[in-house]
């Protein structure tokens, strides 16, 4: 069968902040249409491949993505016209080379990745095959473990904690369906506890409650609560998981907490803050536990606590596979977080997917802040072999989007589908 690339269209959208993003339409010459909508994040790394913004505030009140929106229908579309949309990673390379910035803030990772995600997609419709077994072949067929974000701070809440994510990882579960129902019903009875101490219920960016405790230990404390209170064991059938973001708390070397009685605090005292709540809590897993330049503070924490302790990278790795390399030879780390529009292609983010497994590192998939209703990530992870995946809160439909796909594969994998990393 041949197939070709015929055109490629883009459109401004928003997402789930009211910000202005980037939506991509491949076209096939046999009329198949594959989209992709790019997400966004807030917490950002500085070393992620760059998103093109317009210059100046838009009509959203953000700015806007006109400029990549255009880099993919004059530039890009028409270099790739004619192309099989089954060749993914000569497409991806072409539109590196295209772009030929180290950043690819040429034509702007938003634009690139759109387009990227969209020929997948658009190759996966053409051969009539879901998207996770095109990208992962016959053995695609075990689905992440999810964690499950239920209180947020940071950056994704005005700082209601000095920590960004607490999620819950539903370890005691056997297929993702009963996974998402542990999360779901936590979800629920911290909902009830919250309100029966008197706080407001509102979610923040990732639809975890974004509540103001005076200590950020608290936040373990009630999520614990939470657990049994909706009837599971805490460690046993559900854990918690961390992503303090520190690059946000921190200024020049140091950390400033300000919910968490002393104030400020160097790379050590901060080790020293996890290994206590490790002691006191089902802690499995601490992503961005230090900040983005502190190698140093991560190789503490990987020697601390990695043998028992997923110690993941996100901001200080950005889904980079030569910063994952330079992480995996310091010991600095044991998982890498995945976030595709932080690399800026479909191909690269696989790479360093594979560099996680050739070094016995974990990954997981992940989401951003600003997200939309694309579920690409869904079927990526069940793609890459499962592994695990965070997609925020059981709340917000941009974050339902992810998980309600994931039961619609597993469902569609029937006996086949496994479960877990
Ligand atoms: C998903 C995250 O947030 P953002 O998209 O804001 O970087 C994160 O830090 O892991
Ligand atoms: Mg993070």
């Amino acid at each position: 069968m041949t197939l070709r690339i015929e055109s490629v269209r883009a459109l401004e959208i928003l997402d789930s902040r009211g910000q202005p993003t980037v939506r991509v339409y491949v076209v096939l010459d046999n009329g198949v249409v594959g989209t992709a909508s790019v997400p966004s994040g807030a917490s950002t790394g500085k070393r992620e491949a760059l998103e093109l913004r317009d210059g100046d505030v838009g009509r959203y009140g953000g700015k806007g993505v006109q400029k990549a929106v255009a880099h993919v229908e004059t530039i890009m579309g028409p270099a790739i016209r004619g192309m099989d949309p089954r060749g993914q990673a000569e497409i991806d390379q072409f539109l590196i080379d295209l772009d030929g910035s180290p950043g690819k803030g040429r034509l702007g990772a938003n634009a690139i990745l759109g387009v990227s995600q969209a020929v997948a997609r658009a190759a996966a419709r053409a051969l009539d095959t879901p998207l996770y077994a095109y990208l992962g072949g016959t053995g695609a067929n075990r689905l992440p473990r999810p964690m499950i974000n239920i209180l947020n701070g940071g950056l994704h809440s005005d700082f209601t904690l000095d920590f960004q994510e607490f999620m819950i990882v539903p370890v005691g579960a056997d297929s993702f369906r009963e996974a998402l129902r542990y999360g779901a019903e936590t979800f629920a009875a911290l909902r009830q506890l919250l309100k029966a101490r008197g706080y407001a219920t509102r979610v923040g960016d990732e639809g975890g409650f974004a509540v103001s405790f005076d200590d950020n230990e608290e936040a373990c404390a009630v999520i614990v609560e939470a657990i049994a209170a909706a009837g599971y064991e805490p460690g046993v059938d559900i854990a918690l998981a961390l992503d303090p973001a520190a690059s946000a708390f921190c200024k020049d070397g140091t950390y400033h907490l300000a919910h968490n009685g002393h104030g400020v605090s160097d790379s050590r005292a901060l080790v020293a803050l996890y290994e206590r709540w490790v002691g006191k809590y089902p802690i499995l897993s601490i992503e961005d536990g230090l900040a983005e330049d502190d190698w140093q503070g991560f190789q503490d924490l990987t020697a601390r606590l990695g043998d028992k302790v997923q110690i993941v990278g996100d901001d200080i790795l950005v889904t980079n596979p030569e910063l994952i390399a330079r992480a995996i030879a310091e010991k600095a780390g044991n998982a890498a977080l995945i976030k595709p529009n932080q690399i800026g292609t479909v191909s690269e983010t696989i790479a360093a997917i594979q560099l996680c497994r050739k070094a016995g590192w974990a990954f997981v998939v992940s989401h951003r802040s600003g997200d939309t209703e694309d579920d690409f990530i869904a079927d990526f992870a069940v793609a890459m072999g499962g592994g695990q995946i965070k997609t925020g809160s059981v709340c917000r439909s941009e974050r339902v989007a992810k998980y309600n796909r994931l039961l619609e594969i597993e469902r569609e994998l029937g006996r086949g589908a496994q479960f877990g990393p």
